[in-house]
């Protein structure tokens, strides 16, 4: 199938915009590849005490004849999703030397689980963090002694912060290496139901805590399709996982196939060879439109509209919220995975997954096919699934039937005919809003506004019985200058809550949510935020404010809001606790919510 003209117009309104910046970009991936292998820069002091520990690959790397895979690692064990990696580097170096090659942990890399951080002072590091760990990867690559690279992330700001390091060394190939999903626990939906009981008071904290933990059961990625599962679709989307890799459980035998081969490829596609294939040849303005589509056709996490213009601007590819809107415009939603579904990842998988998606997409031309990928030229490769046949892998073709039509249907036949993302745009400034976990008839609020400066006013109010009533929930101060742009999603059980009393309440933050939020109406990532003079610094109790997805906007009805008085709230309290003391230089120059709220890029 020809390519859907929208989708290409898209594209070359994009290339258009980023010509200036991806031109400059390319001579200097170009530049850096010309000079030929790296460790070939290095004095024989440098080499030395590169390879002083690497036992019986000192030689063979002393003699700068095979491959050297340098690992960039975001293994920790407060991420059920990344403790796998544990010993991810060990099978690692052990494929690399059956494939004739040397690999070496290049260095680590944070990871913030933000299930653990989620309502608490350490969530005002996480956006930052994002840019954080784009520096640790940098320093970890400056070693120069790398033919390619294996990035080990999964979660939110994680798989961001890698991109940005891998676009930045882009002259280096570089393939991501997923661990996959957690089993199925307790539903999403029962977990979700259990917290609002809690905060509504009918249940204790001993029954929460048995709900909570028999949903986050065990090692691999929490199940709900949030910002870590919207990356992990990101990658095979855009070519840098192997085709099928995302959603395959860790610690089993595939996982581990999927591991080698991973590594095993990273060796064939490195300038030493006939297939070099760089990371600034994957990720093109092609690349970030397929991502684009595998957003808006999956309902992914809104994060990734703050995250996908940061990495693509590392590519120089400039992305703005509009292109979002666009292509949400033209792309179908083809699943509904948890908060936009009762499914989680697991049964999404089952039921076809990605390959289904991608191929049905290719197929109503709705990606490009001509993209450059690391498992090599064409997308159509990921419309396979990886089967172990012995101890290797074979890719079959996927399933083009849905295995499930509550949870995958195809572009012909979707949930809806347009993205689960949508930008909101008004007097109040710039917004987003995930419309594909909201009940229709919440698509558009209009009630007075009650402004709060922190969640737990919110939740303070709540309690008290202030909320139960007709209300749009402003919580500000929450922009990447104010605090760090944190995430409110400990806000969703009790605006549920609210919501399921039969209220008509929505939440305007120039914070973020989780992307495991839904299902109240949220207009987020609001720009300018208040710390900047936006209009929502200007509100007060009582303002009338519409929230209107279904029409794209977001305003104060209120006359006379702008010609307030500006008064800032002292702030002094984000500056100090919990390391956000060392933060301040990231407060003071982080870019505003919808260029991506860098600080590096
Ligand atoms: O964007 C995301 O997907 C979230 O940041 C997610 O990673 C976060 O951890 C949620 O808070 C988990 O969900 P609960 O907090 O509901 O357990
Ligand atoms: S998905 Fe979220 S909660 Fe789960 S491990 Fe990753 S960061 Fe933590």
């Amino acid at each position: 199938m020809p390519l859907d003209t929208r989708i290409e117009e898209i594209t070359d309104r994009i290339r258009e915009r980023s010509r200036e910046t991806r031109e400059a970009y390319l001579a200097r991936m170009r530049a850096q590849a010309q000079q030929g292998p790296r460790r070939a820069h290095l004095d024989c002091g440098n080499q030395a005490h590169a390879y002083a520990a690497m036992g019986d690959a000192k030689d063979d790397l002393a003699a700068d004849r095979a491959p050297n895979i340098g690992i960039v690692t975001a293994y920790n064990d407060m991420l059920s999703a990344h403790q796998p990696f544990k010993d991810f580097p060990d099978r690692i170096k052990i494929a690399a030397r059956a494939a004739g090659a040397t690999a070496q942990v290049a260095g680590g890399v944070p990871a913030m689980c933000d299930g653990v951080t989620q309502g608490q002072q350490g969530m005002e590091l996480s956006l930052f963090s994002r840019d954080v760990i784009a520096l640790a990867a940098g320093v970890a690559l400056s070693h120069n002694t790398f033919d390619a690279a294996l990035y080990l992330g999964i979660c939110d700001k994680i798989v961001p912060g890698l991109v940005i390091a891998a676009a930045t060394f882009g002259y280096l190939p570089g393939i991501f290496v997923p661990a996959g999903p957690m089993t199925s626990g307790l539903p999403n939906e029962e977990k979700a139901r259990v917290r609002r009981e809690f905060a509504e008071g009918k249940i204790g904290r001993d029954e929460l805590m048995a709900a909570e933990m028999a949903s986050y059961h065990g090692p691999g990625t929490c199940t709900f399709y949030g910002t870590a599962n919207s990356n992990q679709m990101l990658m095979e989307f855009m070519g840098l996982h192997l085709p099928g890799a995302s959603f395959v459980n860790p610690n089993t035998p595939l996982r581990d196939a999927l591991t080698d081969a991973a590594t095993l490829r990273a060796t064939e596609i490195t300038g030493l060879g006939n297939a070099y294939t760089p990371v600034c040849d994957v990720l093109d303005e092609r690349a970030y439109v397929n991502g684009l589509v595998g957003l808006m056709a999956t309902g992914g996490s809104t994060n990734l509209v703050l995250h996908l213009i940061a990495m693509a601007r590392a590519s120089g590819v400039q992305l703005t919220c509009g292109d979002f809107d666009a292509v949400s415009d033209v792309t179908p939603l083809m699943a509904r995975v948890y908060p936009n579904g009762l499914a989680d990842v697991n049964h999404f998988h089952a039921a076809g997954g990605l390959p289904y998606m991608i191929g049905h997409l290719l197929d109503a031309g709705l990606l490009h096919e001509d993209v450059q990928t690391v498992a090599g030229q064409g997308l159509s490769a990921y419309a396979t699934e990886p089967r172990l046949a012995g101890d290797r892998i074979e890719w079959v073709a996927g399933p083009r039937e849905s295995q499930n039509d509550r949870i995958l249907k195809p572009p012909h036949e979707p949930f809806d005919g347009h993205g689960g993302l949508k930008q909101v745009r008004g007097n109040l400034g710039l917004g987003v809003m995930k419309i594909s976990a909201v009940a229709e008839d919440f698509h558009t609020i209009e009630a007075p506004a009650r402004v709060f400066h922190s969640q737990d006013a919110v939740k303070e109010a709540f309690r008290a019985g202030e909320l139960d009533r007709d209300c749009v929930v402003v919580v500000r101060y929450q922009g990447p200058r104010a605090n760090g742009m944190p995430e409110l999603h400990a806000l969703t059980p009790l605006l549920s809550v609210l919501l399921q009393r039969g209220h008509r309440v929505a939440l305007v933050t120039d914070g973020r949510m989780s992307g495991a939020s839904g299902k109240v109406p949220a207009a987020i990532h609001v720009a300018p935020e208040a710390l900047d003079g936006g209009l929502i610094a200007r509100l007060r109790d009582g303002d009338v404010l519409r929230v209107d997805a279904a029409n794209g906007t977001l305003d104060v009805l209120t006359d006379g809001v702008a010609e307030r008085e500006l008064t800032h709230p002292d702030l002094s309290a984000n500056e100090t606790g919990l390391g956000r003391e060392l933060f301040a230089l990231f407060r003071n120059s982080a870019g505003p919510a919808d260029r991506g709220a860098g600080v590096v890029i």
